[in-house]
């Protein structure tokens, strides 16, 4: 009889790739893994000119991991992605100091509306990252939606509540200075801005800003996409370090990262499945000390994902968890189209990654 147990609605895609049918340079660098499957994705909002997600799940000795290079990265820049799952699931883990991780809830540019439904339903998160500057958009509705989340906060959490923006880069640093008056402004319900997440694009821009405004700058692209990723800590750019642990080669590689930067870590999302957040869950559970909360709870922008029972928050954090993906899913293939498309690109990442090796 077949399997009986009905798929979940919304369901996820996913297929294998027959590892022994991989050349011989590919298999090399995937070492010891043995499982490597494809998964495609709704997303349930935009996020930037993001709607859908689609990557690699390896299993190895230690467990799953993810390798979901955004398209827009080159083989080169997707290689770190591909090494740092390879890590993730083939090396032991990395030592615990906490049982879950802090989170902020992340508000896409939606209404103002919509912006305070997401803080209350946000399942306990006290610190809320708004997204700002979208191609598009006006300053004004940023401002809007700013003032909402702040003041839903301080209703639900009061004190604790905590407001940072994300530019992604858009403004130039005259913009810049004077948008973040104004969101600063916005966020007054909870004493302003915790900071705001890469306003400009270089560091030149961000280190004038940073000197002109009184909100903290967080680096988050002139750390994940630059030669140097402790370039901007050493040019005095910065006050808190965006950790993405996938592009940056896998936690161990991140983490090292972080440190050298010697600034406050946030590790944060870059909207992986469960199986990917889980281990920048882990990752942030290993930093000792203080962490402030984590940019990890994008699980909820998926209208499907590739676990039974995806990551969930609790009480404003995100628990450790080992998961797994639901191999039920594989009766609901990818395209084959894409399926063939990571193939050959597994294979130009394992090309970069064998040279660097
Ligand atoms: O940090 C968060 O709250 C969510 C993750 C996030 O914003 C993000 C997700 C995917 C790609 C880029 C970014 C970003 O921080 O710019
Ligand atoms: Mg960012």
């Amino acid at each position: 009889m077949m399997d009986a147990m009905p798929l979940p609605r919304n369901s996820a895609r996913l297929s294998r790739i027959d590892i022994r049918a991989l050349p011989s340079h590919v298999r090399a660098v995937l070492g010891g893994i043995d499982e490597v499957l494809v998964y495609d994705l709704a997303m349930n909002v935009r996020f930037r000119r993001v709607t859908s997600r689609d990557g690699l799940l390896l299993h190895g000795e230690s467990g799953w991991a993810e390798a979901a290079p955004f398209w827009d990265y080159d083989p080169a820049e997707s290689s770190t992605w591909l090494e740092g799952a390879i890590d993730a699931a083939s090396s032991p883990g990395p030592r615990l100091h906490r049982d879950a991780v802090p989170v902020n809830v992340t508000i896409p540019v939606v209404s103002a509306e919509s912006a305070r439904d997401r803080v209350i339903r946000s399942r306990g998160c006290a610190t809320a990252k708004v997204k700002v500057a979208d191609p598009g958009a006006r300053l004004e509705d940023d401002a809007e939606r700013v003032r909402a989340v702040a003041r839903a906060l301080a209703e639900t959490v009061g004190d604790e509540g905590r407001v940072r923006v994300d530019a992604n880069a858009a403004w130039t640093a005259d913009e810049a200075i004077a948008a973040i008056e104004l969101l600063d402004e916005a966020a007054e319900a909870v004493g302003g801005l915790q900071y705001v997440e890469q306003p400009c694009a270089s560091v030149e821009e961000l280190a004038r800003v940073r000197r002109a405004v009184r909100a903290p700058i967080a680096a988050d692209e002139s750390i994940r996409r630059a030669s140097d990723p402790v370039a901007v800590a050493r040019a005095g750019a910065a006050d808190v370090a965006v950790i993405k642990i996938a592009p940056l080669g896998g936690i161990r590689r991140a983490l090292r990262i972080g440190e050298e930067t010697g600034l406050r870590l946030v590790v944060s999302s870059a909207l992986e499945s469960s199986i990917g957040l889980q281990v920048a869950v882990r990752a942030a559970a290993s930093i000792p000390g203080e962490v402030l909360a984590c940019g990890l709870a994008t699980a909820s922008f998926l209208a499907s994902d590739v676990v039974a029972e995806p990551v969930r928050v609790e009480a404003g954090s995100l628990p450790l968890r080992e998961l797994e993906p639901d191999l039920r899913l594989l009766a609901s293939p990818v395209d084959e189209a894409l399926r063939a498309r990571w193939i050959d690109r597994l294979d130009a990442m394992a090309v970069h990654l064998g040279e660097r090796r």
